[in-house]
C-alpha cells in the first residue's frame, strides 16, 4: 500500500487516478506529498517521504536543497496551467487599457435609476481608454506561459517582443514566427507599451524588475506580473505608479504593498484557478508520483534527472538518489557483486550536482545489500522498487 498526503486541496480528476493500492494518510505516515502553494520551507520533512509533486509550475514554496539532499524527488507539472494564466494575462491587459472595473462599479452605484442610460452616455468618457491592438508587448520568459501569451497577443494584433536567454527548443518551435526575439532586456524596456513577466522566482530573478529596469521603461508603461510578487521591487514600483512612469501594475499577488494602491489591479492568485488547469495539474502530478513510486521512473522533476526504465521485467529494481561524483557506480556494483546479486540493466542520469541510478537485477535483493548501499557516502536514498 502506498500512502499520500495533500497539503492543499487537489482536484479529484487527479486523486481518482490513484489505484486501490493508494491511501490518503497523515503527513508523518505518507510516502509522497501533493502540494500547490502551501509554504513548505518551515516544515519538518518526515524521513519516509520519497517524492513531492507540485500540482502547478512554481516550486519556490518548496525547500529544494533540503529535499534533494534527503533524496526526495520534487516534480512539477510543466504547462498544465499555462492556458489558465494566459487568459488572465490577456484579461489583465484589457482591464489596464480601459477602466472596465471603474465603469462596472459606476453602473452598480446607480442602482436602478430610471435615467441610468442617459447618465451613462454622459459619464462614459471617464472610463475610456485605448485598444491593445497595434501596441507593443514585451514578454520576459518564453516558457509554457510566455509562449501562449506571445501567440495570443499576436492574434490580437499586438507587436510582440520576447526575451528568454534559456528558451527551450520546444518553446522556440511553438513560438509564432512574427515574434521579435530580443537578446537584451533594455530593448524590451525601451520599446514596449505593455511588459509581462513569466520567469520562475529564483535567487537570480528576485527583484529583477528594480529601480534601474523601471527607469529604462517607457513613460506610461503597463506592467503585468502573473509570475511571483518577489520578482518586482514593489516599493519602487509604487513610487513609479505615483509619478505616472508606470500607468498600471496588474498583479496576481495580493500583499499589503499593492492592495488598494492607486494604479494597481490586484487579483488573489487566480492564474491557475480554473477547473481545466486544476484538473490538468492534478492528473499530471498523480501520474508522476505513480510512475516514480511503482517503477522508479522520473519525469518532470526539478531536482533530479529524468529517468525512464519502463516497467521492471526482472526480479528486482533498486534506485539510488546520490551526488553526481566519480566512483559511485563502481561502489554500487561492488556491493551488489559481493552479495552475489546479478545486475541485468543499469541506468545512471545526472542533473547538475545530483544523480539517479536505476539498477535492475535478476536475483533477489538481500536486506543487507540495501543497508550497505545506504552506508555509501553521498547516497541520499536507496529504494527497492521491486523485489523486496
Ligand atoms: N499566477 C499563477 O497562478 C501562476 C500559474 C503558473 C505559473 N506561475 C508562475 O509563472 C512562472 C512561469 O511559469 P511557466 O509555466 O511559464 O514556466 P516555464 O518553466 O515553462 O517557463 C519559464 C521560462 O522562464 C525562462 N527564464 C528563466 N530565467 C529567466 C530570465 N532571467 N530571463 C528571462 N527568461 C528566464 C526559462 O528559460 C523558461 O523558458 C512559474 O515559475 C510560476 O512562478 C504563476
Ligand atoms: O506556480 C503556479 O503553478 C501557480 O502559482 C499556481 O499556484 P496555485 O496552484 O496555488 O494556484
Amino acid at each position: 500500500m502506498y500512502k499520500y498526503h495533500c497539503l492543499n486541496p487537489i482536484s479529484d480528476a487527479g486523486i481518482s487516478r490513484f489505484s486501490e493500492d493508494y491511501q490518503e494518510t497523515a503527513l508523518e505516515d505518507s510516502d509522497v506529498i501533493l502540494v500547490r502553494s502551501a509554504n513548505m520551507h518551515e516544515m519538518q520533512l518526515p524521513d519516509n517521504i520519497k517524492a513531492i509533486a507540485r500540482a502547478g509550475a512554481g516550486v519556490n514554496n518548496i525547500p529544494l536543497d533540503v529535499c534533494t539532499k534527503k533524496g526526495v524527488v520534487v516534480f512539477n507539472t510543466p504547462g498544465a496551467n499555462a492556458n489558465g494564466v494566459k487568459e488572465m494575462v490577456i484579461a489583465g491587459m484589457l482591464l489596464a487599457s480601459r477602466d472596465i472595473v471603474g465603469g462596472i462599479e459606476w453602473v452598480e452605484k446607480q442602482g436602478n435609476a430610471s435615467d441610468i442610460g442617459k447618465l451613462a452616455e454622459k459619464q462614459k468618457k471617464q472610463f475610456a481608454g485605448c485598444e491593445i491592438s497595434g501596441k507593443k508587448l514585451g514578454i520576459i520568459g518564453l516558457g509554457a506561459i510566455g509562449v501562449l501569451v506571445a501567440n495570443a497577443a499576436t492574434h490580437l494584433g499586438m507587436e510582440v517582443y520576447g526575451y528568454d536567454p534559456y528558451i527551450s527548443v520546444d518553446a522556440a518551435w511553438n513560438l509564432s514566427r512574427t515574434i521579435h526575439h530580443i537578446n537584451d532586456l533594455e530593448t524590451i524596456y525601451r520599446e514596449c507599451d505593455y511588459i509581462t513577466i513569466h520567469v520562475p522566482l529564483t535567487d537570480g530573478t528576485r527583484k529583477m524588475i528594480n529601480e534601474e529596469a523601471i527607469r529604462h521603461m517607457k513613460e506610461g508603461v503597463v506592467l503585468l506580473n502573473f509570475a511571483r510578487d518577489l520578482l518586482v521591487d514593489e516599493e519602487v514600483l509604487v513610487e513609479a505608479l505615483k509619478e505616472g512612469k508606470v500607468k498600471k501594475y496588474v498583479t496576481d499577488f495580493a500583499n499589503p504593498t499593492v492592495a488598494g494602491t492607486q494604479g494597481t489591479l490586484v487579483t488573489p492568485h487566480l492564474g491557475a484557478s480554473t477547473e481545466e488547469s486544476e484538473d490538468n495539474c492534478a492528473r499530471m502530478a498523480v501520474q508522476e508520483l505513480r510512475d516514480y513510486l511503482e517503477h522508479g521512473n522520473i519525469k518532470n522533476s526539478v531536482n533530479y534527472p529524468n529517468c525512464d526504465g519502463g516497467i521492471c521485467v526482472d526480479a528486482g529494481r533498486i534506485t539510488l538518489n546520490h551526488k553526481n561524483i566519480p566512483n559511485m557506480i563502481s561502489q554500487f556494483a561492488k556491493v551488489l557483486g559481493d552479495a552475489g546479486v546479478n545486475i541485468s540493466d543499469m541506468t545512471n542520469k545526472s542533473k547538475g550536482d545530483y544523480a539517479y541510478t536505476m539498477i535492475d537485477v535478476s536475483t533477489s535483493i538481500p536486506e543487507s545489500v540495501v543497508e550497505s548501499l545506504r552506508e555509501i557516502e553521498d547516497v541520499y536514498k536507496v529504494r527497492i522498487v521491486k523485489g523486496e
